[in-house]
């Protein structure tokens, strides 16, 4: 009885928001014509007309002819004037997200998820220009939460990671790219992303990924992936940190020489399979511009020294440099660090200062929840929603890789005057 109720009210939904949605679609071309009508996108003697109209999966596209007299740029400068009328709208519930419910499970609650979702469901529009307008309009909701499941990772190949979804559809980000820099504000993501990353890179490239992970957070995050046999260094202070990225950098100097011997121009030509991943969690915290102390400022330079030059020079060797930070300032933020940074993946910030440190524009302070993100290379940016992956599907996917092998953090405390134990193992049960 409850069952039939539940359908009949469902499917009368169903009904009522393809109503709702068909009488949207033909709304659009109208509302986008007043719109343009209202904040200037007019001639005296023309206003734009609509060519044609495609449906895609994404949502639509409508081609308008320009007035003469106006530019591509002019349309650029009032994309927020289109959004926001686009946006002043009935909510749209997904269909396709309503049939999709299992009522042999929680109904109840998937009902809820749905509800949820088209409170965020913005549409956003994008505008490209080929002799005509094109506007585009992505109807899609981003999940609010995109949780983690073992099997998007057959959708990345190489050296490929998932990186969520966008209103396109799943998006994964290649580490053959180069560098990447990661922001975002205290709680938005940024860790869980990095664990997600180097989860990937494990299951995905057992044998040819050599990690170096540097946490100046207080040194948890990484704790699950110390004992992984692709784990080469992890430091957690500027001492050790300093050490770490002394050694890439010796190696690094060693492959140059190899290469220039063999006459190679990149890894790629060298043959070489293994890539080495560096990744510095708050790189503020070895900033010689906010370190104090003499000493501690010098071992912050030579930090950053070794930094800049894993990014100017270790692309071609084969490493890769992910840079991370929670307070973005022009301070914390190498010049030479950044510019060699193709990628940015920016949570949350504080504030638009900050997204234009990290972006060279404003946008990431407006980004509503944990694991909404930007993501921009040279190719363009995109907003995700990366998957939350849980500290148990960790453990489980990196289970096989976990050794018994020396604590080699031991190595760093030598010099504080403690006795030589290199050759002692540390047992842990896993
Ligand atoms: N991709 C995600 N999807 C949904 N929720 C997320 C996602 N990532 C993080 N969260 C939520 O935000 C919380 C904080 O995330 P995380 O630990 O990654 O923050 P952080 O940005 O690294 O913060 P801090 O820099 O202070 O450590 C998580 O415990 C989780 O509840």
């Amino acid at each position: 009885m409850l069952f039939e109720i539940s359908s009949s009210i469902i499917l009368g939904s169903i009904a009522s928001i393809s109503y709702l949605k068909k009488s949207s679609l033909s709304n659009d071309v109208d509302k986008i014509q007043k719109i343009c009508q209202h904040c200037g996108l007019t001639t005296k003697e023309d206003s734009i007309q609509i060519y044609r109209k495609k449906r895609h999966e994404w949502g639509m596209e409508y081609v308008y002819r320009i007035p003469l007299g106006l530019s591509f740029a002019d349309f650029e400068r009032k994309i927020d004037h289109i959004r926001d009328g686009l946006n002043n709208k009935k909510k749209i519930i997904d269909i396709s997200e309503l049939l999709k419910i299992n009522f042999r499970k929680n109904w109840l609650r998937q009902i809820k998820e749905i509800i949820s979702n088209a409170k965020h469901l913005q549409k956003d529009v994008e505008l490209e220009y080929d002799g005509m307008l094109h506007i585009k309009v992505l109807e899609k909701a981003l999940p609010i939460n995109l949780k983690f499941d073992e099997s998007i990772l057959g959708r990345c190949i190489d050296w490929e990671i998932p990186l969520g979804i966008t209103r396109y559809g799943f998006i994964k980000h290649d580490m053959e790219r180069g560098h990447i820099t990661l922001a975002g504000a205290t709680r938005k993501g940024k860790t869980v992303f990095l664990k997600l990353l180097i989860t990937s890179l494990i299951y995905q490239q057992p044998e040819t990924v050599k990690l170096s992970l540097i946490d100046l957070k207080g040194g948890l995050a990484f704790t699950r992936f110390k004992n992984a046999i692709q784990v080469e260094d992890v430091a957690t202070d500027l001492d050790s940190a300093l050490e770490v990225l002394k050694k890439v950098q010796s190696e690094m100097e060693k492959m140059k020489g190899w290469f220039d011997k063999n006459g190679s121009e990149d890894i790629k030509e060298a043959g070489i399979s293994t890539r080495h991943i560096i990744i510095v969690d708050e790189a503020a915290q070895i900033s010689p511009n906010i370190i104090t102390g003499k000493e501690e400022k010098e071992k912050a330079r030579k930090c950053e020294e070794a930094l800049s030059e894993i990014a100017r020079i270790g692309a071609g060797l084969g490493y890769r440099l992910v840079y991370c930070s929670q307070y973005p300032t022009a301070d914390v933020m190498n010049k030479q660090i950044k510019q060699n940074c193709d990628t940015v993946i920016t949570y949350k910030l504080r504030d638009a200062i900050a997204s234009r440190v990290v972006l060279d524009e404003s946008g990431a302070e407006k980004l509503p929840l944990p694991g909404r993100a930007i993501y921009k290379t040279p190719d363009g940016t995109q907003i995700v929603q990366t998957p939350f992956i849980t500290n148990e599907q960790i453990e489980s996917m990196i289970k096989p890789h976990i050794v018994f092998k020396p604590r080699k953090e031991q190595s760093y405390e030598y010099r504080k005057g403690e006795k030589n134990r290199s050759n002692s193992f540390i047992i842990k049960e896993v």
